[in-house]
This record gives C-alpha cells, structure tokens and sequence, in this order.
C-alpha cells in the first residue's frame, strides 16, 4: 500500500470489477437494447461512449460485458494456480520422479499451440467463453509449474529447510511455512501476466467472431474493428479498457512482488523502520560511520531469533577497522545490516548512522544511491560475485555508469583505468575477459575495482582474502590499504587484522566483547575469548606443542545463556557471570564485556606477547 501506483491500480480494477458486477443497476440501457436511429451515434448526452451498428449503447455493453470477460479472467487464473503451483511445489520440493513427470508434461504442453486447442474448444462448446477460458488455465498450468518448481528448489537448497527438516518438522508444515512464504513474489508476477494474456486472449476470441454471443469486451472490440472506417471512435471505450486493464494487472502484481520481495529479502529498512526504535545515544563527533544498539533478528519457526545484539562502533574516515571472531558470531550479519543487504532477516533495534543519515531510516532509493556510490563492498567469494555472461570491464563500466550517469564510452575508459588502479597487468585485455578465465585474485581485484566504481569513502570487505592463496592474500591486502578509504574488514585471520587494522572488535555470539587498538589486543587482551583466539592462532603456534584452542563451541543464539555468552568455555567464570547482562566497560584503554579481565594475566598469552611487535616484519605477515 505504499507504493502509489500499484494503489492507484489497485483502485482501478476494483473500480472496473465493481462496476462490472453492478451493471444490471447502474448500466444506463440493457446490453442488448437497440436504437437504430442513433446507430454509430458517437458520445452524445444519452449514449456517453456513444453507440455500436444497432445502436447499443457502448457503456452499458461494456459493463455487462466485463460480467463475461472477468469471470473467464477469474475462472482460467483460479485453475492456473491450482494446477500449476502444487505441481510446481511437489516438483520442486520432492524432486524424483514426481519433478520428471511434471516437467514431462510441461513440455508435452509447450509442444500444443494453445490457440488451436482453444478453437476446437470452442468449436464443441459454440459461445461458450468459459470453457474456452477453463482450458487456456489447464494448459498453461505447467508454465506456472515449471518455474514454481526452479525457485522452489532454490529454497530446498536453503539451510533452514534442512534444519526444519532435522528438527522433525513434517513436510506439509515445511512446505506451507517456510517454502510457499517466499515463491509469493512469482506467483504473482506470472498470475497477473497471465490474468493479462487471459484478457488479450477473450478479446481475441471475440475479435474472431468465436467468443461469447452476449456483449464481452472482445466482442466490443471486434465490433470497432469493423466498423473502423465509419466511426473510429468505436475503438476508443473498448480499446481503452483492454489496455488499462492489462496495464493495471501489471503494476498491482509487480506492487505486490515488489511487497513480498521487502518482507523476504530488504524489509530490514524500509518498510519496516518506522518500528525500529533509534538508538538515543548518538555516534561519536567527526565519525563517519557510527553503529548504537544494533539488534538483528532472523524469523524462524513463527517467531523471531536474535542473532546480533546491541552493536555499537564507530569508524572514523580513512580508518581500517576489524571485526574479528568465530564462525557464527555474527560478522557478517553485522556488516549487512549496515548495508541494508540481510536476507530473510531484519534489523529490529537501533541506528546505523553513516555520513550523518540513519541507514535504518532510509528508503529504499536512499539506500540505493549510498550502496555503491558512498559503501563499496568486497565479497568473500570473488568469482561468484561476477556475472559470468559479461566481460568484466563491461560489469564494472555497468557500475560506472550507475553512479556517475556518464556514457556507456566514458564508463568503459573509466573501468579500465580502474582495472589498471587494482593493479591488474594489462587492464584493457583483462576488460574483455570473462570470470571464468581470471584467477581468484583477479576476480578480487576486479570486485574491488567495482566497489572503487562509485568513489566510495567506505569499503566493507566481508573475508575478502579467504578463498585466495598466501602471496595473493597478501597483494590484495596491501591494495585494500592503498584505496585511501575507510574499510570495515571482516575477518577470523589474526595475520589479515594485524597486516590491515588499527583497532578491531572482537564478536562473540552476536555482541561486541571487546574493542581496543590492535596493538592493544595483541599485547594485553582484555577479554577470555580474545585471549583465547590468539592463543589458537596459528601465528603464535610454538613448534613441537599442540595449538591450544578454545574448548567448545559458539553457542547458537537460541542458547545464549544469561550473562556472559562465554561464561561455559571460560576459565574465569565465576558466579556473578551468569547473573545478569555484562555491559562493554572500559579497560586498560578499550572496552570489555569481561567482568574479570585482571585475571587474564594468568594466561600465557602475556607471556607469549611480551616483547612481540605488532610491527611485523616485511618477510612474514601477521603477528
Ligand atoms: N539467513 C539467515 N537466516 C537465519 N540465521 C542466519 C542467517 N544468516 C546468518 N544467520 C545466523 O546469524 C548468526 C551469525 O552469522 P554470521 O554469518 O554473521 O556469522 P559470522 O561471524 O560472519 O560467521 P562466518 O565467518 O562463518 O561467516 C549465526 O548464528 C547464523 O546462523
């Protein structure tokens, strides 16, 4: 309902059916009543549309006429969706042979011109539309199937299915909870396409001279065609209506998609904002990026399960800051909530001000011209995050042109000297080639020419170095250091933090345990779990002794105790632990979540670090 134009179509095919339904009242004339003296009369005062050869009136035709075209509209789209969604669904979820069978039978369908059949239907029902409509829903049913059936596999592939599954949900509840939720996007855009070519259809019929023997919009249209050289106006009404009403079908199902794709995906912004409460603290002065409370929740089961909690940090301009921890901490989460890139999930508290406007508060185009033009964003998965149909030069001038609006010429000159910037030999020929023929270390470079596309003063760098090997890793850290803008790097390597950052944040299950300057953190950890990842660190490993890690595992948010959420793998946990929330305190110049952080210096991590420089050497990188 926010969406203007789909509320403006909405409102009109209600309009139209409305108006439709109550043409016995408010029709002025009969559809079939007769005036020959005033035949192909024009719009006067009596006949607003004017009239047809026998002089029926226009308007009272057409909404008679809607009755007819309407239900057949209804009547072939209900059988649509009940044909083609099921089959799509079971092809989908179950695969085997019920997903061979009904794409089998889709191509059998494909292979049958539908406007033959609808003619024979016809042929043995004469103006019977309805029957015609019935089939046209039967026969196109498999097209809906089909690609009900590509995007349900692609959610059966989604973890959560998996975990609905081990957790003994049964299919049926799977299926009505978790998968038909998110296929309502195309659903909808195919029913309101094919609510468009069922109308076009109806009108073809009538156009035909086959349709319905009573008034039905196709048979007002078939009626001006005739009568095209006499009086062209004829086509006006009916033409008008046709096209409209096609139109509007369009708009309210793309409205709709549009609606669900928020929900499922991007509803942690718009929509949905005016619930998130603003952090009252406001960010630190001069910081460019300022994070208070920030509470991030994924659905599940009905209800909602928080996976981040309370994130406050601030960046300031041209710094490079870490966020370090395990798998599961919520890293990642974090810095998609900043960019307004959570799938399925949604930012239930807090603010995420950048450059002095709240993230959370944005609309989508708001959000649209800060994404890439302002906040670049380097994947984990470098091959993965390029199209693989287009060269690259022509994926980063597509960027170019996005935020600049310059010609498709400049954008692509620009691309390339973009490519030159990340250091890629040989830019220009690097432009034409496809992801499949660069190496991992390219396809990075040329993902953080992309991010560069826009003039960023913001890059978020989500593991950018992981699926890259060492000398590479460290080629693409260096150019990381060299783009001159603030960077958020997300990582679990002690090497790529301290190779990069100046100060970092320590995650453990979804908050913040600490934040120091990185020298801090690698001398005097001020917190059990940072100790601990250090000591784990392979980078500290003492030749001939076991690495030492952290006994257990991260909690999942569901089991977060009360208290401290590392109080069951500490060895300093005590009884006022568990007692209540551990705020982010200050400590020996950073902040803890650690209520006993001076017992620390028990840990041979002290040891370790004594007299470690954080100034690494030029041969190794790291700690
Ligand atoms: N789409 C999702 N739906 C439900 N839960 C999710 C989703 N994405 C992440 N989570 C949950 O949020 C929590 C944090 O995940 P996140 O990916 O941020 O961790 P991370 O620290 O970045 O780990 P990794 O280094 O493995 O990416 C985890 O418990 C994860 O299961």
């Amino acid at each position: 309902m926010r969406r203007p134009l789909a509320r403006l179509a909405a409102g009109y095919l209600v309009v139209i059916a409305l108006a439709s339904l109550l043409a016995p009242v408010i029709a002025p004339y009969g559809p079939d009543d007769q005036d020959l003296t005033q035949a192909l009369s024009g719009p006067t005062p009596q006949h607003w549309l004017g009239t047809g050869v026998l002089g029926r009136d226009v308007l009272s035709r057409l909404l008679f006429g809607g009755r007819i075209t309407l239900v057949g509209v209804l009547v072939s789209s209900l059988l649509f969706l009940a044909v083609g969604v099921p089959m799509g669904v079971l092809a989908g979820y179950f695969g085997g042979w019920i997903e061979r069978v009904v794409l089998r039978l889709a191509d059998l369908v494909y292979a049958v011109p539908v406007i033959i059949v609808l003619l024979v239907v016809v042929a043995i029902f004469p103006g019977n539309e309805t029957a015609a409509m019935v089939a046209l829903g039967l026969l196109a049913a498999p097209g809906l199937a089909r690609i009900v059936r590509s995007v349900a596999r692609g959610v059966r592939e989604e973890l959560y299915i998996s975990a609905a599954k081990v957790s003994g949900l049964r299919a049926v509840t799977i299926l009505r909870r978790h998968v038909l939720p998110r296929l309502t996007g195309p659903i909808v855009v195919q029913l309101s396409l094919f609510g468009a070519g069922a109308v076009l259809l109806e009108t073809g019929l009538g156009f035909l001279g086959v349709g319905s023997a009573q008034a039905t919009w196709g048979g007002q249209v078939s009626e001006a065609s005739t009568n095209l050289g006499t009086q062209p106006w004829l086509l006006v009404p009916s033409g008008f209506l046709v096209i409209s009403f096609i139109l509007a079908l369009g708009l309210v199902g793309d409205g709709i998609r549009d609606a669900v794709a928020d929900r499922h995906h991007s509803g942690t912004h718009r929509p949905r904002t005016s619930t998130v409460p603003s952090s009252p603290a406001t960010g630190k002065a001069g910081a460019l990026l300022s994070v208070r409370g920030l509470t991030v929740a994924f659905p599940q089961y009905g209800t909602e399960n928080t996976v981040v909690s309370g994130v406050d940090f601030d960046l300031m301009p041209a710094e490079v800051l870490g966020i370090v921890g395990e798998s599961g901490c919520g890293k990642s989460v974090t810095v998609q909530a900043v960019l307004g890139l959570l799938r399925g999930g949604r930012i239930t508290a807090g603010s995420v001000v950048f450059e002095g406007k709240d993230l959370t508060q944005a609309s989508r185009r708001e959000l649209a011209a800060v994404r890439g033009a302002r906040i670049g964003w380097v994947s984990p998965e470098p091959v993965a995050s390029l199209d693989p149909a287009f060269a690259v030069g022509a994926q980063v001038a597509e960027v170019v042109r996005t935020h600049r609006g310059c010609s498709r010429g400049a954008a692509r000159r620009r691309a390339v000297e973009l490519l030159e910037l990340v250091r890629l030999p040989d830019p220009a020929a690097v432009a034409r080639r496809y992801p499949h023929q660069l190496s991992g270390g390219m396809a990075q470079r040329v993902g953080i020419a992309a991010a560069l596309a826009g003039d960023p003063v913001l890059i978020i760098a989500d593991e950018p170095t992981t699926a890259l090997d060492v000398t590479v890793q460290a080629e693409i850290l260096d150019l990381l250091r060299d783009v001159g803008t603030a960077v958020i790097l997300v990582t679990h390597d002690w090497g790529v933090l301290s190779d990069l950052c100046q100060r970092a944040l320590v995650m453990y299950a979804g908050e913040i345990v600490e934040e120091a300057t990185l020298t801090e953190l690698v001398r005097t950890p001020r917190h059990p779990y940072t100790a601990g990842l250090l000591m784990s660190s392979p980078f500290l490993a003492v030749p001939g002794k076991p690495l030492p890690a952290i006994e257990g595992v991260v909690p999942a948010p569901a089991d977060w105790p009360v208290g401290c959420r590392f109080q069951d793998r500490c060895r300093f946990a005590a009884v006022d632990c568990a007692t209540g929330p551990v705020p982010l305190r200050p400590a020996n110049g950073g902040l803890t979540r650690c209520l006993h952080h001076d017992r620390l210096r028990e840990l041979d991590v002290f040891a370790l670090n004594s007299g470690v420089s954080t100034t690494k050497p030029s041969s190794s990188r790291g700690l």
